[in-house]
């Protein structure tokens, strides 16, 4: 039915959430290059596509400063015209109220709480597979379909699977760890199997004039890139104490919001070290506003705890080895994870270096996302 390798065909089970034939999907567009190619995908699949952009900005030119962040009124018109030449059906559906309550508001508070949260994670769980699924199931949708780099497989009983990207360095299924069965049922992404690059010539192959479109950075909300700013604009100035880790006076900070661990930059340590060794972040304490730096060597940690677990699918979680991936660019560290009471307890087979509280750690099992939890605390892989 189609040229195009992991394009959800209509008559592939693992396409059709709800039984299978023709199904009537909800594109999620953002305007970029790789919406655009799923949404065509799907749509030369032979199920029946509308689009739709979510306006996630009350005040959307705010978002232009020259970089590309998302909900410009330009990102906007791009899914527009895209949806023109896919030749589907488009809408604008304003989600700014819920974006900022679930993902604005909660990303400050969680970095005023000295956590390091993800805001993209966040997204994904409250808005594009909550608000949007919500919305797009009542008014009688099958299911929504990103641009979302992973993979949905079937596994050897039958049940839908989440798996990481064929493209690694495009690979998103950490954002996506926090999926319940329920929302994998509903959701359709149709790039998991193809590297970046195709996509972009498929695109140009298409006529999509999103081909060459720069890819949007890390924080969309923050189109500039100055998270410290950013906080700064929202929780004002605190200036406190700058410590090490036997206690001794270094320097000052004006919030100690701005920091997370294992950050050595920007770090305005007036005296240094008794051991001459550069600092780095290891603790933030937002109750009495205090930063703790130390040595890079009390970055490693050996375990960590993970709250509010949550199970990728419909397969129960069992304790044992997995690999854990505890930042969204990070490498997957080999692990032993299981449930203490309501709590994911994670030893690490090797220590890891900068493990922040607010950070997801997601399990997986080989490719297949097992479930992900919220890092609570950590331990540290030897006393100083
Ligand atoms: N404002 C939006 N409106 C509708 N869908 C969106 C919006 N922002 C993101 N999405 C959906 O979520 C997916 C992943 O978002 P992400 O910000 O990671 O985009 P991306 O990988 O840069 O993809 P794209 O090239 O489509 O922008 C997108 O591919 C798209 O399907």
């Amino acid at each position: 039915m189609t040229d195009f390798p992991g394009a959800p065909d209509v008559s592939d089970p693992a396409s059709a959430p709800l039984g299978g034939g023709r199904l009537r999907v909800l594109a999620a567009m953002s305007g970029g290059v790789d919406s655009a190619v799923a949404a065509a995908r799907v749509a030369e699949a032979g199920h029946e596509v509308t689009g739709v952009h979510l306006a996630l900005s009350s005040n959307p030119q705010s978002f232009r400063t020259g970089a590309r962040g998302c909900c410009t009124l330009e990102d906007s018109r791009d899914a527009r015209r895209a949806a023109d030449v896919i030749g589907i059906p488009f809408y604008v559906w304003d989600l700014a109220e819920r974006f900022r309550e679930d993902v604005i508001d909660d990303f400050v508070a969680e970095y005023a709480a000295g956590r390091t949260p993800n805001p993209c994670l966040r997204c994904n769980e409250k808005i594009k597979f909550a608000a949007l699924l919500d919305k797009a199931v009542a008014l009688g949708f099958d299911a929504v379909c990103t641009g979302h780099y992973a993979r949905i497989l079937t596994g050897p009983d039958g049940a839908r699977e989440l798996h990481r990207a064929v493209d690694p360095a495009k690979d998103q299924s950490y954002v996506l760890g926090v999926l319940d069965a329920d929302q994998l049922a509903h959701a359709m992404f149709p790039l998991g199997d193809t590297p970046k690059e195709q996509v972009r010539a498929e695109a140009e192959r298409r006529g999509l004039a999103v081909a060459k479109k720069p890819d949007s950075h890390d924080i969309c909300f923050i189109a500039d890139g100055d998270t410290q700013g950013f906080l700064e604009q929202r929780l004002g100035t605190a200036p406190g104490e700058i410590i090490d880790v036997d206690g001794t006076r270094l320097g000052e900070h004006s919030g100690a919001y701005g920091f997370t661990i294992g950050q050595r930059k920007g770090l305005r340590i007036g005296h240094p070290a008794a051991d001459g060794k550069p600092r780095y972040v290891l603790d933030i304490s937002p109750v009495d506003n205090r930063v703790t730096v130390g040595p890079i060597e009390a970055l490693d940690v050996a375990a960590l705890t993970g709250i509010k677990p949550r199970w990728c699918g419909e397969r129960p979680f069992a304790a044992g080895a997995y690999e854990v991936q505890l930042r969204a660019h990070g490498d997957p560290v080999p692990a032993t994870a299981a449930l203490v009471g309501d709590e994911l307890r994670v030893d690490l087979a090797e220590p890891a270096r900068g493990i922040a509280p607010g950070q997801a750690a997601v399990l997986y099992d080989g490719t297949r996302v097992v479930g992900s939890a919220t890092i609570a605390s950590t331990e540290r892989a030897a006393a100083l």
